[in-house]
C-alpha cells in the first residue's frame, strides 16, 4: 500500500462516508483485522444522543477518537479540527504510538464537503494532514432510492474518489442497473468496487492519492467555494440537511429484559408500517434469559441478522445493562413516534408473537425469529422506562455546544 506521497511528510487521511446503514462499520471492522492497518488512527462520528458504534467497532491500531453526539459536518470546524489537533499533540508528545494514517468515519447523514474542505484548507490541519481520498459506500439494494430521496447521499456520491457498492448479495439485477444509471449521471469518473460484508484489500481503497477537485462533478467546486466563503464570514455553509425535512433521532431505553419473539414481531410490524421514514434503527438489547447483549440493525424496511456480543460494554464507570434502541427518522410524524414507543412498551409474549408471525409471512424481522433464544412469558415492564431524546439536525449550535468536551482519545 502506498503510505505517503514522496516528500510529503503529512499524515494521509481517508474520509469514509456513505448513507445510513451503507456498511461503513462493517468495512472498518474487516479492515481493522488486516496487518496493513497497523498505525491507523480512527475518528468515528455518530448521529444520535446514544452512541452504539463505538461498542461495535474494533479498535484500529491503538488509537480511536470518538466525536460523539452530533454530525461531523455540522460541527466540523470545531470538533474535527480539535480532534486532529489533539491527535497531533499526543503524537508530538509521544503519548500514543506512531500513526501513519487516519481514517475518518462520518455519520451516514454527513455532508463530506466541509470535512474535505477542512482537511485541505484549514491552516493547522492542512499543514499536518492531507486528504487521501473520499470513499463512499452505497447500498446496492436501497442505494438508487436513497439517491433519489436523500440529498446527503447525492453529495456523498458526488464527492467520492472511489464508490464501494455494498450488499450486492441482497440486490437483484434491476437494483444494480438502477444504481449504474444513477452513478453514471452523478459521478461517472469515480471507480466502482463491489464489496461484500466489508471484504476488500486495504490497498485497493487506501492510498488512492490526493483528492483532486478538478476530476469531480462541477457542483463539487461550488460546494467547496460555498464552504470557503462561509468559513471566511463565520457563517454556516448551505448544507444538504436544509434541503428537506430534518432528520431526527430518538432513543428508547428498556429498563427490563425484553421477550425476544415479542420484540422481533413488534419491530417487524413497525418496519412494515414506517420503514421508509425510519432511515436507521440500531440497538443493543437486553433479552430475557440471556446474559449478553444482542445487537439489532435495520435500514428502512430491511432487518439484518442480529448478533450476540460476548458481554455488556461498560458505559464509563457504570455497567449499564439497559437495552437501548436508536431510531433515526425523517419526516416521521410525532404521532408515529408515540405509536412506536407504545408498541415497544407493550410487547406480546412469545406465544402471542409466534401466532402473529404465522399470519404475517412478509415480516421483515423473520430472520430474527429463527434465532435460538430463551422463551419468555408476558413482558411486564411499563412505559415509565422510556427516555426519548429528540435531536434535530437544524439545531447545529446546540449540538456543537453539547459535543464540546466529549472527545475521548483512548
Ligand atoms: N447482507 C449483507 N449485509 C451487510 C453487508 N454489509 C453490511 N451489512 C449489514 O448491514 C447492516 C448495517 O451495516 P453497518 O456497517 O452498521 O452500516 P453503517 O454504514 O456503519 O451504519 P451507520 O453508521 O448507522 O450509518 C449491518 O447489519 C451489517 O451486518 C453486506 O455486504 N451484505
Amino acid at each position: 500500500m502506498a503510505e505517503r506521497a514522496p516528500l510529503d511528510p503529512r499524515i494521509p487521511v481517508t474520509v469514509l462516508t456513505g448513507f445510513l446503514g451503507a456498511g461503513k462499520t462493517t468495512l472498518l471492522n474487516r479492515l481493522a483485522a488486516h496487518p496493513d492497518m497497523a498505525g491507523t488512527a480512527l475518528l468515528i462520528n455518530e448521529f444520535g444522543a446514544v452512541g452504539i458504534d463505538q461498542h461495535l467497532v474494533q479498535r484500529v491500531g491503538e488509537t480511536m477518537v470518538l466525536l460523539e453526539s452530533g454530525c461531523v459536518c455540522c460541527t466540523v470546524r470545531g470538533d474535527l479540527v480539535e480532534a486532529l489537533e489533539a491527535l497531533h499533540d499526543k503524537l508530538a508528545r509521544r503519548q500514543i504510538p506512531e500513526v501513519h494514517r487516519v481514517v475518518i468515519e462520518t455519520t451516514g447523514l454527513a455532508d463530506p464537503v466541509p470535512v474535505v474542505w477542512t482537511l485541505m484548507e484549514q491552516r493547522f490541519v492542512a499543514a499536518r494532514f492531507r486528504c487521501d481520498g473520499v470513499l463512499t459506500l452505497l447500498d446496492t439494494r436501497l442505494g438508487a432510492d436513497q439517491l433519489d430521496r436523500q440529498e446527503e447521499a447525492r453529495r456523498q456520491v458526488a464527492m467520492a474518489d472511489r464508490i464501494l457498492l455494498t450488499k450486492a448479495d441482497l440486490a437483484d439485477r434491476s437494483a444494480r442497473e438502477r444504481i449504474d444509471t444513477r452513478l453514471a449521471a452523478l459521478n461517472p469518473s469515480a471507480p466502482r468496487l463491489a464489496v461484500s460484508h466489508g471484504e476488500i484489500e486495504p490497498g485497493r481503497i487506501l492510498g488512492v492519492g490526493l483528492y483532486a477537485p478538478g476530476s469531480r462533478p462541477a457542483e463539487v467546486e461550488r460546494w467547496m467555494a460555498e464552504t470557503e466563503a462561509a468559513t471566511r464570514e463565520g457563517t454556516t455553509p448551505p448544507s444538504p440537511h436544509g434541503a428537506g425535512p430534518a432528520a431526527e433521532s430518538f432513543t428508547c431505553f428498556f429498563d427490563r429484559p425484553v421477550p425476544w419473539r415479542g420484540f422481533a414481531v413488534a419491530m417487524g410490524e413497525i418496519l412494515n408500517d414506517y420503514g421508509t421514514r425510519l432511515l436507521r434503527v440500531k440497538g443493543l438489547m437486553n433479552v430475557a434469559g440471556l446474559g449478553a447483549p444482542v445487537v439489532v440493525q435495520c435500514v428502512e424496511h430491511v432487518a439484518y441478522p442480529p448478533v450476540r456480543l460476548p458481554r455488556w460494554p461498560a458505559d464509563g464507570k457504570r455497567f449499564d445493562m439497559r437495552g437501548r434502541l436508536v431510531f433515526i427518522s425523517r419526516d416521521l410524524p410525532s404521532a408515529a413516534m408515540d405509536d412506536i414507543r407504545r408498541r415497544l412498551a407493550d410487547l406480546p409474549d412469545d406465544t402471542a408473537a409466534l401466532r402473529a408471525a404465522a399470519t404475517a409471512p412478509l415480516l421483515p424481522t423473520r430472520c430474527w425469529l429463527g434465532m435460538r433464544m430463551p422463551t419468555q412469558g408476558r413482558s411486564t415492564f411499563e412505559t415509565g422506562g422510556w427516555h426519548v431524546q429528540p435531536l434535530k439536525l437544524g439545531a447545529r449550535r446546540d449540538m456543537a455546544a453539547s459535543a464540546k468536551g466529549t472527545h475521548s482519545l483512548s
